[in-house]
């Protein structure tokens, strides 16, 4: 009777205040490491590591002495069962200490990777060889930083993955999962979400299929036939980015109405002589003018806003910080002065807001309703903050009026940001809970990589590939050991959200003329979700803010209405034909 109800209070108290302590003192490890690599930092965040497996394991184990089922408080059992998987902590020392390793050897070769010229400079990932994908339009250039990236980062990274692959499975095991891909999607406290992502998959195929024959079209007026087929795959290094995840770099080739061309807004920025600083004080303002919470004093003196000119080595992947204590909160990015990285310091700053909103709460319940709900904050608010009527109050456009042709030009910008998208965020986790699960064997790694690439994006590699290579391994979140579905559900939640603060906001007319900036119903919504954190199921926490249950691509199919409308028309006019029929990406033919 010892591990009653009262019993299960106090023992969560005692967590309570030695987590955010042993928290606390993980995250300062850490973030010293990602912004000053060195032997030395690395060392000491391992170290801090293993100290707060120990302390997860500690109450981990003791959590489970308590018949969870007969309590009454729903507080009190969500909270214990949350204690109840450790993760990494169930390894045994010498394994979690490999793995540890594992991890930071990974995420270090990724963040310190560069492509050298022949003679001269080598390039880092950000922002040189980005701006090469993003801006070159010669695709010797683009396969040059294509494939140097791939043999740089994914070659090296081969080995240690199979092993870090074991390692996951037997940590997940160890805590009662079939496998580390069971225990990612146990996050999301559904037994039917891997049926409900294919169905919202889908849902969005019609429109995926439409932009992806028109941007072929598009590339072969550019690049001509020799490198584009009319009725097969889309080459994966002429798409603007890295990885083809996002295709807004190209919109100067696809612009549907080439003689209305958008103002650039990056220009517009750099001759304004906007600095980072400003940048992350806009997507401040954005909070603060719906009436929720500024960020405290340390998040602008802690904060790394731009890559360091004192030759650290630093880790660019965007993201932010909760160190627990709720007084300090951080972003790291090196930010670049362009209108893609005001947008992602958007999405950054969302990500702290949601940690500002929920800083009361316990610390098992300081994280999102789901890890979607967190990406999607952010991501919402660049919804509004791409939209004509902000960017015109805050002075990025001087054009006031945008005639039909121009909004479909808009549109189009979007969807090469948001639809050509979805194929990627869904296909990432698929491939690896393939190989969690064992479905993809070790040998195949890379041709039922591409298999994916070539079965939902409609890609193909520029050049052989082989089992040499492990292209997966040159997308961050792979190293990184970070799941990716949450980016997939995000983008059909954040359409679902935009609408919901939209209605609140009393906004009339269509989907994406609407701006949430200075609604104080909207800001007052949005911090009502906020607040719960990870503290009730997250579909009663997507009622509260949407009235609905369930993800539903509705508000997404109705924000592209127009631009699926003009783009039918325009496919059904060239005569394309949707999709790649029976292709795959074998390079014989075009020898
Ligand atoms: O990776 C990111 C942004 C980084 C982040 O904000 O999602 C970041 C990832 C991260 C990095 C290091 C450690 C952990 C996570 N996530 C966060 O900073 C974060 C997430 C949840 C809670 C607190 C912070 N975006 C994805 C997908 C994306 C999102 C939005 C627009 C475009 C593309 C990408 O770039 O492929
Ligand atoms: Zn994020």
């Amino acid at each position: 009777q010892l591990y009653n109800e009262t019993m299960a209070k106090a023992f969560l108290q005692f967590y309570e205040r030695t987590a955010q302590v042993v928290w606390n003192r993980f995250m300062e490890a850490a973030w010293n490491y990602v912004t000053n690599i060195t032997k030395k930092n690395q060392e000491e965040m391992l170290y801090k590591d293993v100290e707060k497996s120990q302390h997860t394991l500690y109450f981990g184990t003791r959590a489970r002495l308590f018949k969870i089922a007969n309590f009454q408080d729903p507080d009190v059992k969500r909270m214990l069962s949350k204690l109840l998987n450790v993760d990494k902590a169930a390894l045994p020392k010498e394994e979690l200490r490999e793995y540890n390793q594992i991890l930071a050897y990974m995420e270090t070769t990724y963040s310190m990777a560069q492509v050298c010229l022949n003679e001269g400079p080598c390039l880092p990932l950000e922002p040189d060889l980005e701006e090469v994908m993003a801006t070159s339009r010669d695709q010797k250039e683009l396969l040059w930083a294509w494939q140097g990236w791939r043999d740089a980062v994914g070659r090296q990274l081969r080995m240690t993955f199979e092993r870090y692959v074991q390692l996951s499975n037997k940590a997940a095991k160890l805590n009662g999962y079939q496998d580390m891909g069971a225990l990612w999607r146990s996050k999301y406290e559904s037994d039917s979400l891997q049926e409900d992502l294919e169905q919202l998959f889908q849902e969005l195929q019609p429109l995926y299929l439409n932009l992806h024959a028109y941007v072929r079209r598009a590339l072969y007026r550019f690049y001509g036939p020799e490198l584009i087929d009319l009725r097969g795959p889309i080459p994966a290094h002429v798409l603007g980015n890295m990885w083809a995840q996002s295709w807004v770099n190209i919109l100067d080739l696809a612009l549907p109405f080439p003689e209305k061309p958008p103002e650039d807004i990056t220009k517009i920025m750099q001759g304004q002589h906007w600095k980072p600083e400003k940048m992350f004080q806009e997507a401040e303002k954005f909070f603060t003018s719906m009436g929720m919470l500024s960020t405290p004093p340390e998040f602008w003196t802690n904060s790394m806003m731009e890559r360091p000119t004192d030759g650290r080595e630093v880790e660019c992947h965007a993201s932010a910080w909760d160190f627990y204590n709720g007084q300090d909160f951080r972003i790291k990015k090196c930010t670049e002065v362009t209108i893609e990285d005001l947008l992602s310091i958007f999405h950054q700053m969302g990500h702290i807001q949601y940690f500002l909103q929920y800083k009361n709460l316990s610390v098992i319940f300081r994280a999102g309703a789901n890890p979607a709900f967190e990406e999607a904050v952010g991501s919402v608010v660049t919804l509004s903050a791409s939209s004509h009527k902000y960017l015109l109050n805050r002075g990025l456009l001087s054009q006031q009026h945008q005639d039909k042709e121009e909004e479909v030009n808009f549109l189009m910008s979007v969807a090469l940001e948001k639809i050509a998208f979805i194929p990627f965020a869904y296909l990432m986790d698929l491939f690896r809970w393939k190989v969690f699960d064992g479905t993809i064997e070790k040998d195949m790694y890379n041709q039922e990589w591409w298999n994916l690439r070539l079965k939902y994006q409609g890609l193909c590699p520029p050049i052989p590939r082989s089992e040499e290579d492990f292209d997966p391994g040159a997308k961050f979140h792979i190293p990184a050991s970070l799941p990716y579905i949450r980016y997939f559900l995000s983008l059909v939640l954040q359409f679902q959200f935009h609408e919901a603060l939209c209605k609140a906001s009393g906004h009339m007319g269509p989907l994406h003329h609407c701006d949430i900036y200075n609604s104080k119903e909207a800001g007052k919504l949005l911090e009502d979700v906020l607040k719960l954190g990870s503290s009730k199921p997250w579909p009663e926490v997507l009622e509260k803010m949407t009235g609905e249950t369930k993800v539903s691509t509705k508000a997404l199919m109705t924000y592209f209405k127009p631009l699926l409308n003009w783009l039918v028309t325009e496919n059904v006019r060239q005569g394309e034909i949707l999709g790649w029929p029976d292709f795959s990406c074998s390079f014989e033919e075009r020898e």
